[in-house]
């Protein structure tokens, strides 16, 4: 307060220095908006004080020149400073309530970010529990993995060790290296899904892939780390190694650096596509070890059938001595009726028992002395004839019924199968009616000397046979009636058609021991496939003529009555 001049002067610190005293100790208002707004509100004040000044200057003025007393400029200068109080007091309210807006707006601002803060630590949670989910899930994919390894390799060698056997443990087959490694072993865990040193790459990219695993895994807790939550727990627990998976991801440059973006189903396929890889690599390891395995077998399968050849073959050499009496002879098969004792000399077929081939050894074939030949098959037609002749003259003895062919069917298939199951049918001489109805034979059965071709053991004419016989020779020499002896009389159909059904298909016997004792004048025939040549080759109509001739002769003395001289056939 300056009294000069008699005039009163008032000397009030700058509003503006007072504000900026008043906040320099607090803390420096953050923000340039907030100091422009003060700013604004000081420059307003400054203004209205100002003008307020200014009036009470010229008040003062006029007052002065009508009335000085000093009293009187007590109380106006306590007025105004009671007013000047008001107006700070007023602005500093006005003051406190816009900072409380802004205390606030920050307040809210503080809760939002604790919230996305909050959001993003149950992010990190969540991405945290589903990347544990798939390490767990690739875990158990390679523990079902090696479980099915484990299982395929005991196959393996199970069937390694049937092939072997006991006494072979020598030759014991050795798996690809893969097999050898200790997959077996394992516990589980991706630092043991590796290969063996030396395997192919797989086991590299194998360690990658984990080490890509980890250090998203990794990332993950890191991550949740700067947000201060659970994972100084796990970090805790993994130790020095988390420190130094750490550092390998810091180090690891740029490709680890793409990697902090691949997701962990990526990672998830890729370990998938590897173990496709790697899987079907071992499965055709695993094949070609099965086919290996296969041809032993069949190797072995050979020595056994060999061997079992050779001991037949040496107890064919060894009589046998009958349960009901030590003389009496072994019975031959009718076949070896044919087969003579051959010589330099002979023609005919020479019969093959049998031809094995065996893994390590050379080709076996078993030759045995017997020979079949053009005149024991004549010798054996013969006595066929008899025996067709007898048949047929039984058959006229039984009335035709004209449709005895249905119940002779039932009976000959009947009797045709149980004559199967006893092995007439291994037979070569004998064909069966009914092919569709022929089971195995239940026995052991006798092993028939190959005569014939092949392809020619499967020609069977019978089904011709059935409707000639039915239909063209039962009505030429049988009687029509039903004299209803239906059981009789397929017995004795059956006992004609077999018959001559063996003498017809030993035609088969008949070309083969031709065909063998001239080869070179059937083969052009044969290669041109000229049947007409060939029936030329094989038939002598003169043979034929003296054939008929004889069975005709056969018929007439068969069917008679045998008269002995001077010895009564039957009491008078
Ligand atoms: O005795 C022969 O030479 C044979 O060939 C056998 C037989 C026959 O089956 O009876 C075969 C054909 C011939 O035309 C003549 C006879």
């Amino acid at each position: 307060m300056d009294g000069g001049e008699g005039c009163m002067r008032i000397r009030l610190p700058s509003p503006r220095r007072a504000m900026s005293r008043w906040f320099t100790s607090k803390e420096k208002v953050k923000g340039k908006k907030k100091k422009a707004m003060v700013e604004s509100r000081m420059r307003d004040y400054d203004d209205s004080v100002r003008i307020r000044n200014f009036s009470e200057d010229d008040h003062h003025r006029v007052g002065q020149s009508t009335d000085s007393s000093p009293s009187t400029n007590d109380s106006e200068l306590k007025g105004r400073e009671f007013l000047f109080n008001i107006g700070v007091s007023c602005y500093l309210l006005h003051l406190i309530a816009t900072g409380r807006e802004e205390v606030h707006k920050i307040l809210d601002l503080r809760n939002d970010l604790e919230k996305l803060l909050e959001c993003q630590n149950d992010e990190m949670k969540r991405k945290h529990q589903e990347f544990i989910k798939i390490r767990d899930n690739i875990e158990k994919l390679l523990e079902f993995h090696n479980d099915e390894l484990r299982r395929k390799q005991e196959q393996c060698e199970t069937s390694s060790e049937v092939v072997d056997g006991p006494e072979s443990s020598s030759d014991h087959y050795h798996f690809p290296q893969f097999l050898d490694t200790s997959l077996i072993e394992r516990e589980g865990s991706l630092k043991h899904y590796v290969y063996k040193e030396g395997d192919e790459d797989f086991g590299g990219e194998m360690d990658q892939l984990e080490a890509e695993l980890e250090a998203e895994f990794e990332l993950l807790q890191i991550g949740q780390d700067h947000e201060g939550n659970y994972s100084k727990q796990l970090v805790s627990e993994k130790g020095e190694d988390l420190e130094e998976m750490r550092f390998r991801y810091m180090s690891s440059g740029p490709v680890l650096e793409e990697q902090q973006g691949v997701c962990p189903y990526e990672l998830e396929r890729r370990l998938h596509e590897l173990m496709e890889i790697r899987q079907e690599e071992e499965i055709n390891e695993l094949q070609s070890a099965l086919e290996d395995a296969k041809k032993r077998l069949h190797v072995k399968e050979a020595e056994a059938s060999w061997w079992k050849d050779t001991a037949y073959i040496v107890s064919e050499h060894i009589p046998k001595p009958s349960r009901i009496t030590s003389n009496s002879q072994t019975r031959c098969y009718p076949l070896s009726r044919l087969l003579k004792k051959s010589t330099s000399r002979s023609k005919g077929v020479r019969v093959r028992s049998r031809s094995v081939s065996s893994g390590n050894m050379s080709s076996v074939v078993v030759e045995s002395d017997v020979q079949l030949s053009l005149d024991s098959i004549r010798e054996s037609l013969i006595r066929q004839e008899d025996t067709i002749v007898f048949s047929l003259i039984e058959r006229a003895n039984c009335l035709d019924s004209g449709n005895s062919s249905s119940l002779t069917e039932f009976f000959v298939r009947e009797i045709e199968t149980i004559q199967a199951k006893v092995g007439r049918y291994d037979n070569p001489e004998e064909n069966p009616f009914f092919l569709d109805n022929i089971p195995q034979s239940v026995f052991p059965t006798h092993k028939y000397p190959q005569a014939l071709y092949p392809k020619a053991s499967s020609v069977n004419i019978n089904k011709r046979l059935w409707d000639v016989y039915f239909k063209e020779l039962l009505p030429s020499f049988v009687k029509p009636g039903d004299d209803g002896n239906y059981a009789s009389t397929a017995a004795s159909d059956l006992a004609c058609l077999q018959a001559i059904s063996r003498r017809i298909h030993y035609g088969k016997f008949v070309a083969e021991v031709k065909f063998s004792d001239a080869p070179h004048d059937y083969e052009p025939a044969i290669c041109s496939k000229d049947t007409e040549a060939l029936m030329k080759l094989l038939t002598f109509e003169k043979v034929e003529e003296m054939v008929k001739k004889r069975v005709e002769k056969k018929a007439e003395t068969f069917g008679q009555e045998t008269i002995i001289k001077d010895i009564e056939t039957f009491p008078k």
